[in-house]
């Protein structure tokens, strides 16, 4: 399957998503947020995203399904955030990503401090220009720019997100330090050899393959620069032919919009066949911690740190997902809330559950660390091992 299209195709897809993006969400992106942002959506343009994002997920996995969710990535990871980005808002933040957490620390700093920990471990400093790969609505960006006074380009396939990653910069005064592009990590538009470190948080697993996202973010990177990733894989005491194995890889799958979620040693191996050495290889969520990363979905008020948290931990919880699965319906049922928003609401349910299944099991995890660097030579690809 190549994921490679070609420019007038690719141009035609820009433009289709960035007009429907504004059938869907309007003129005024980012002044309104999580529930207030879902009801002032274009009501036919939502059913028509969510049809787009659900269109493959009719509980096959067999080979020839997989192969058509791997096609359609592009458009079906756009429509995927076009119809949960709020609900991330609204529940979540506006990082997109889990983290691991200490005693007593709250939810705001614990998603600081995983973010802080990425910038240093690809040691990004002052000054550097650095690629955000999958940036969302800029959190992440944000919080790098600010700890380590590095420029950052956030690059990003769904428009929405863009849009509103460029209002939050200059809401926050960060537009001199931070600017968000429109682009498939699969097919980057930046010159070779132009970044002096990458960083990647929770979004290359939406890639088609591994190879390719990889591949193209080793082309933007100079020679000697750092790529760090929080990478989302399966781990190795997960068995593909195991039925209640793959029954969570599904979940996982179809709840956060991944067309297929690749095993640890795919992305390993990934990494080296496209050149880059690999320099720390470890999965941050099998370090014993005390609370563990899925405890927000587990709603098991045991793990909660601190007065501040009581809010988030009610909307992440399984009651507090109950809550606003009945609200959202009810919404929808009195033409409140566009139609579609319950089966997003069922579908970030069914998300909920597989990642505290695969956190619990220990067969998936969020935070594969990888940093890996690109040789200061490139060595001829038949010569590396
Ligand atoms: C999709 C990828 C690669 C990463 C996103 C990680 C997390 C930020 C999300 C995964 C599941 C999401 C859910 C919610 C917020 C963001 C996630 C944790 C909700 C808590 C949002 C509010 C809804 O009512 C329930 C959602 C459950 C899943
Ligand atoms: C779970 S979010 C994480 C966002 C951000 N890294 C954070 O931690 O807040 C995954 C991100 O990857 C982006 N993404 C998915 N597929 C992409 C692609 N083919 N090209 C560029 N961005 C993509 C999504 O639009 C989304 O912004």
């Amino acid at each position: 399957m190549s994921s490679k299209i070609n420019e007038s195709d690719s141009a035609e897809l820009r433009k289709r998503q960035a007009q429907f993006t504004k059938e869907l969400h309007g003129d005024d992106i980012g002044s309104k947020t999580g529930i207030s942002a879902l009801i002032s959506k274009n009501r036919s343009a939502q059913k028509e995203a969510v049809a787009k994002y659900l269109k493959h997920w009719d509980g096959r996995t067999d080979e020839t399904s997989e192969e058509k969710r791997l096609e359609d990535y592009n458009e079906s990871t756009h429509s995927y955030y076009n119809v949960v980005t709020d609900f991330y808002e609204y529940g979540w933040g506006s990082s997109f990503h889990f983290s691991r957490f200490y005693k007593g620390e709250t939810f705001a700093s614990a998603v600081a401090r995983h973010e802080h920990y990425l910038a240093y471990m690809a040691g990004i400093e002052k000054g550097d220009l650095v690629l955000d790969v999958g940036c969302g609505v800029g959190g992440p960006a944000r919080e790098i720019a600010r700890f380590t006074g590095c420029n950052v380009i956030g690059l990003n396939n769904n428009d929405y997100q863009i849009a509103k990653a460029n209002y939050y910069s200059k809401k926050y005064n960060l537009q001199d330090q931070l600017d968000f592009v429109k682009g498939d990590f699969m097919n980057m538009d930046f010159e070779p050899n132009t970044f002096d470190k990458v960083y990647a948080i929770e979004a290359t697993c939406h890639a088609p393959k591994l190879e390719g996202v990889y591949g193209e973010i080793f082309k933007v990177l100079k020679p000697g620069g750092v790529f760090a990733v929080y990478e989302w894989v399966m781990t190795d005491k997960y068995d593909a032919s195991n039925p209640e194995h793959r029954k969570i890889a599904y979940e996982i799958e179809l709840g956060d919009g991944i067309p297929k979620m690749f095993e640890c040693q795919v992305a390993r191996d990934a990494l080296k066949n496209v050149g880059f050495d690999i320099i720390v290889d470890e999965d941050l969520a099998d370090q014993d911690d005390e609370v563990p990363w899925y405890y927000p979905l587990t709603g098991d008020w045991r793990y909660v740190q601190t007065l501040s948290d009581i809010g988030t931990f009610f909307r992440t919880s399984h009651i507090g997902r109950k809550f606003t699965n009945i609200m959202v319906s009810t919404m929808e049922r009195i033409g409140l809330a566009p139609e579609g928003s319950s089966k997003v609401v069922t579908a970030l349910e069914e998300a909920a559950v597989g990642l505290v299944a695969g956190g619990e099991s220990k067969l998936f995890t969020p935070m594969m660390l990888f940093v890996a660097r690109k040789p200061l030579v490139e060595e001829p690809k038949s010569s590396k091992k």
